[in-house]
């Protein structure tokens, strides 16, 4: 029997665990915390968790304009008359992420995965120490894959403290909304959390280190986020870099490069991850580690050691949870001898999770702009869509990339709200490399945001003329 141990139960190891169970071989799965790892137990779910009660707030915020008023004495704004108990939020928010790991366990229970609640290290490529409760066990493995993820980076003049001074992992303690929230950090972490407690009602100040928050993203719909924050009130300090944040009595003091302070009642630091691969053996067991500490991959997830595989943020890859699960599945089919195909990034969806919503998919106009190659282009503003306007939204657009002559769309940006559940389509024509005349001969429903990505398909049909761009939404 072929035995195979996997360090680590978020999405990179639990995914493999099955995939090796349902193969038939003999899988130990080693977690430290809890099963679902920092994905389901503090990063991804408690923070989409938190952000479905913030979607609600905003649409209360926005409610009046469609018409709605509850009375709540001398304030007539729907959302102050809205309570925020942010205990119970908090309460659900942990109480979620905990039924989301507890499945994940009775799942690979079922599935016969033996798991370890324990911190492994390596002791050579083909063996594993496990430190549990005092004892430890070695255990021989044929196949080993490391998961083991990243930790949030913390600056030694800045330490959080779990009370004021917070990582995203420490802010479902508190209890009550801060008074205001410093957010160190513009990039996807510290965007989504700005935009949520923004719309629950926290005077949130964000320190973003570039011109404009997610600079990884495309610069447009990056615009269009910072506009609507600006427009919302948040204070942004731009080009801003945070050396020192320390307390002062029942206040945080955020110190900036240019020797500015920034006083809130909290502060929450999001300035990037570091990968868990320190003190667990790689360099005595041959793995080469970039200089970023990232375990070193091929496109089958094979690290540089034979028989040992790496899958999840700890490789630097793509910090998400679809890819660590997507490299993880790889590692186990391809060292278990199963049907394989390489990592494809081409066609990975992403979304930030901020009021709007920014989706991506395919190729991005950094990647078109380095590559040199003549691509289509349009952008359709969401304003003058119908659906949009019945809903009150005026942010957002919808953005095609196509080649030129075939037509095959490359990729696509939609920033409004749920554009996570708008991009799939463009997801599966990036995939299945449709053109864009094929996609816009299906119909879609009227009247709906999906029709704007029907149209922008449509818009493209002179696609040998790349300068097709910005026209407007002409769906009446
Ligand atoms: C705030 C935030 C929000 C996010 N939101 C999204 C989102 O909406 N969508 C999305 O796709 N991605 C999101 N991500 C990214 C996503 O969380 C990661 O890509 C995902 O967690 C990666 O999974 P993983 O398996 O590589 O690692 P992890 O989920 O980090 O799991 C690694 C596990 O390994 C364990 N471990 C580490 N070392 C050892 C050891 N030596 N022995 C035993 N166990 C060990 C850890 O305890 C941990 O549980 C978000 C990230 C953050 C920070
Ligand atoms: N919705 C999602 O899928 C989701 C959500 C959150 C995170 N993630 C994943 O996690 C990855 C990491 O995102 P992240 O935002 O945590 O980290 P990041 O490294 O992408 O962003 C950190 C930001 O902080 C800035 N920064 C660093 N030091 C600073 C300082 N001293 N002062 C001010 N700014 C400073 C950096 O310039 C950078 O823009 C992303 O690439 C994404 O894939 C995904």
């Amino acid at each position: 029997m072929t035995r195979v141990v996997i360090i680590g139960g978020g999405p990179g190891g639990y995914e493999a665990a099955l995939v090796g169970a349902q193969l038939g071989v003999e899988v130990t799965l080693v977690e430290a915390t809890g099963m679902g790892g920092a994905a389901v137990l503090t990063d991804c779910v408690p923070s989409k968790t938190l952000i479905a009660t913030a979607e609600v707030m905003t649409m209360i915020e926005n409610s009046a304009e469609l018409g709605l008023k509850i009375f709540s004495g001398e304030d007539e704004n729907v959302a102050s008359s809205v309570h925020v108990d942010l205990a119970a939020l908090n309460q659900r928010v942990l109480a979620l992420a905990k039924a989301q790991s507890d499945s994940i366990r009775a799942k690979l229970d079922r599935s016969g995965v033996r798991v370890i609640h324990g911190w492994a290290r390596l002791d050579g490529p083909q063996a594993v120490i496990v430190e549990a409760e005092g004892t430890s066990e070695r255990i021989e493995a044929d196949i080993v894959l490391l998961a083991v993820g990243t930790t949030p980076r913390e600056l030694d003049t800045a330490k959080c403290d779990g009370e004021r001074i917070l990582n995203w992992k420490q802010v479902y303690n508190l209890c009550e909304l801060p008074e205001k929230l410093i957010v160190v950090g513009s990039g996807v972490t510290g965007a989504e959390f700005a935009s949520a407690y923004d719309a629950l009602g926290v005077d949130v100040v964000l320190i973003s280190s570039r011109d404009q928050v997610l600079p990884g993203e495309d610069s447009d719909a990056a615009g269009v986020l910072q506009a609507v924050f600006e427009r919302k009130g948040m204070e942004i300090y731009s080009r801003s870099r945070a050396v020192a944040a320390r307390r002062e009595g029942d206040e945080v003091v955020v110190s900036l490069e240019d020797g500015r302070e920034v006083r809130g009642s909290h502060c929450l630091m999001a300035v990037g991850s570091i990968p868990n691969t320190v003190g667990i053996g790689l360099a005595e067991a041959g793995i080469e580690l970039a200089p970023s500490g990232h375990i070193q991959v091929d496109r089958v997830s094979r690290t540089t050691a034979r028989g040992v595989y790496a899958a999840g943020d700890c490789t630097g890859v793509f910090a998400l949870a679809s890819v660590a699960a997507m490299q993880g599945r790889i590692a186990m089919w391809h060292s278990l001898g199963d049907a394989v195909q390489p990592l494809e990034l081409g066609s990975v969806s992403s979304n930030v999770f901020t009021a709007p919503e920014i989706a991506t998919v395919g190729m991005t106009q950094k990647q078109i702009d380095a590559s040199g190659l003549k691509v289509a282009k349009v952008t359709l503003p969401l304003a003058g869509n119908a659906r949009a306007k019945m809903k009150g939204f005026t942010d957002g657009f919808v953005k095609l990339y196509c080649l030129p002559v075939t037509g095959i769309i490359v990729g696509g940006v939609v920033v409004a709200p749920q554009a996570s559940e708008l991009i799939h389509s463009i997801s599966l024509a990036v995939a299945e490399k449709i053109t864009v005349d094929d996609f816009s001969d299906d119909f879609t429903v009227y009247p709906s945001m999906s029709g704007s990505i029907a149209e922008a398909a449509r818009m493209l049909h002179l696609h040998s003329h790349p300068e097709a761009e910005n026209a407007s939404n002409t769906q009446v």
